[in-house]
């Protein structure tokens, strides 16, 4: 089975934890397109979707799906989205795609978070893959250096403009250690708008599909 359909099959999983007549939070990414597309199936049994990209947005309206505001909802029952990678504890890097900012703020209204992911995403450790970064424009050297004081190398992701119009520097080189330390650590710096740890609001439930079948993981 390929990475294609691990991905459909973990998409098509969550849908059974979609409550009838509420609002969706929905992520980003390639995982969340196969999502977006079972959703709707059953597109006439929610209430609409808050998204987390104009990437996502498009997707959902082009399935005929009513895209909220979220300043016009306070009740996310259930918020889903990938990772790119996730640990046992629930707790991941996300934003390669670099919607992390939005992502965060549906993730951190939303009742539940469900992830979605292939076995790739799996990891021991978090920090093999680039910890994103957003920053304002006028702040990115400032914060660059102040993550190399962290012990990372920051990388710019040039050409890249976020949802939000600020810039993605990309963290290479981490063994995360203490999640929770780093992601506050990060946040601390000013000019930083968020990063890509979801540590301390980490996934509620995991559904990591693999040749074997689709294995639903619950935070401890
Ligand atoms: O900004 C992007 C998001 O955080 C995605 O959830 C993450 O990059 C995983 O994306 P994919 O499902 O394409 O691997």
């Amino acid at each position: 089975m390929d990475a294609k359909q691990l991905k459909q099959q973990a998409a098509q999983a969550a849908l059974e934890f979609i409550e009838p007549n509420t609002i969706v939070g929905v992520g980003t990414g390639s995982t969340v397109n196969y999502f977006i597309d079972a959703l709707a199936t059953m597109k006439d049994d929610i209430a609409g979707a808050v998204s987390s990209s104009e990437a996502s947005t498009q997707r959902l309206q082009e399935h005929g799906i009513e895209v909220i505001e979220l300043n016009h909802t306070a009740d996310i029952p259930v918020y889903v989205d990938g990772a790119d990678e996730i640990t046992a504890h629930l707790q991941m890097i996300k934003g390669g795609g670099g919607a992390l900012t939005r992502e965060k703020v549906i993730a951190a209204v939303a009742k539940r978070f469900v992830c979605i992911a292939d076995e790739s995403k799996l990891v021991d450790v978090l920090g093999r893959f680039p910890l994103p970064v957003e920053v304002l424009p006028m702040a990115r050297s400032y914060v660059a250096r102040e993550i190399v004081k962290l012990g990372g190398d920051p990388v710019w992701r040039e050409g890249f403009v976020t949802d939000n119009g600020n810039l993605i520097l990309d963290i290479h080189n981490l063994t995360i250690l203490e999640p929770m330390k780093l992601e506050q650590q990060l946040n601390n710096i000013v000019g930083v708008v968020t990063n890509g740890l979801f540590a301390q609001r980490g996934a509620d439930i995991a559904l990591i599909a693999s040749a074997s079948g689709v294995d639903q993981r619950h935070a401890d």
